[in-house]
């Protein structure tokens, strides 16, 4: 099931040129251009509304009425043949209250790994997803019994289970203590280090900025920025990414009044 690509790092997990989303009869993103460089954790980051988790949907394929380029691991977004090399946890976690945290990961591992051949390997993957999200003492709790934080949390082992190339995460800490997000955060770069994954994290909390390698930085539907956090605030004279954005806000203002002005 280990299957972590090895494929030169230069070639982007994520490609987008022109990238439009129109949702309803709202046109969510415009234009977008940006790359999601392999093995390193891509944040992003804006207020609540800019459109990532719309972005992120169509990374993952699930997004209708998406237009321009979208190459995602090498193929256009929501081609057959991503669906086991993409882990995606969404804002609302999935799991079976009904069932226990192992339950629910042993259910998804049959489907991912299916057959009586390979139930030693699943029972390895099932404990080690477990662990990796800190759950090994709640393995036999019901998922309806969980805190809200543990239950994203078994989503989380759930999008692990198949050591997926490319890790797609929508807010994954909200609602979580400090302890519990820096242990997430330590995990997304154990993940990135050490299995070569790529992680696209989304945050409204501009605090978590500083935890990424690079950041794609949106508003109102359209990347603002696209750099590490250092050359972000190197760029803006910033102190902190949160400044930065507020600046690059500004920026991004003025320059629309110029052209508006100049028309
Ligand atoms: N089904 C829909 N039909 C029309 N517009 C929608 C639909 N879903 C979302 N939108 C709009 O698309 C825009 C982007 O939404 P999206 O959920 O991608 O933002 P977000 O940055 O992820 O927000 P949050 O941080 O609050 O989750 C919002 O203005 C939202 O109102």
């Amino acid at each position: 099931m280990m299957n972590y690509s090895s494929r030169p790092p230069e070639e982007p997990a994520v490609h987008a040129q022109d990238l439009t989303v129109v949702r309803g009869s709202r046109t969510v993103l415009r234009g977008l251009g940006f790359t999601v460089p392999r093995g390193r954790i891509t944040g992003l980051l804006g207020p609540s509304g800019c459109g990532k988790s719309t972005l992120m949907r169509a990374v993952v394929g699930t997004q209708a009425k998406v237009t321009g380029t979208l190459d995602v691991l090498g193929r256009p977004a929501g081609h057959p043949s991503l669906r086991t090399r993409i882990g995606y946890v969404t804002q609302a976690p999935s799991v079976y209250d009904d069932l226990t945290v192992r339950q629910n990961l042993d259910y998804f591992a049959a489907i991912l790994d299916p057959g009586r051949a390979a139930a030693d390997r699943r029972h390895d993957n099932v404990s080690r997803a477990i662990a990796d999200v800190d759950l090994t003492g709640h393995a036999d709790a019901l998922a309806g019994t969980l805190s809200g934080g543990q239950r994203s949390r078994v989503s989380l082992a759930v999008a692990l289970l198949g050591a997926p190339e490319l890790l797609v995460l929508d807010e994954p800490t909200v609602g979580l203590d400090p302890v519990l997000r820096r242990d997430l955060w330590q995990l997304f770069h154990d993940l990135a280090a050490e299995r070569g994954a790529t992680l696209l994290v989304s945050s409204h909390v501009m605090d978590e900025a500083e935890r990424c390698h690079r950041l794609l930085l949106m508003r109102a539907g359209e990347v603002l920025a696209d750099g590490t956090p250092e050359a972000l605030r190197t760029r803006t004279g910033a102190d902190t990414v949160e400044t930065a954005f507020l600046r690059l806000v500004d920026e991004a203002a003025a320059a629309a009044r110029t052209k508006e002005s100049t028309r």
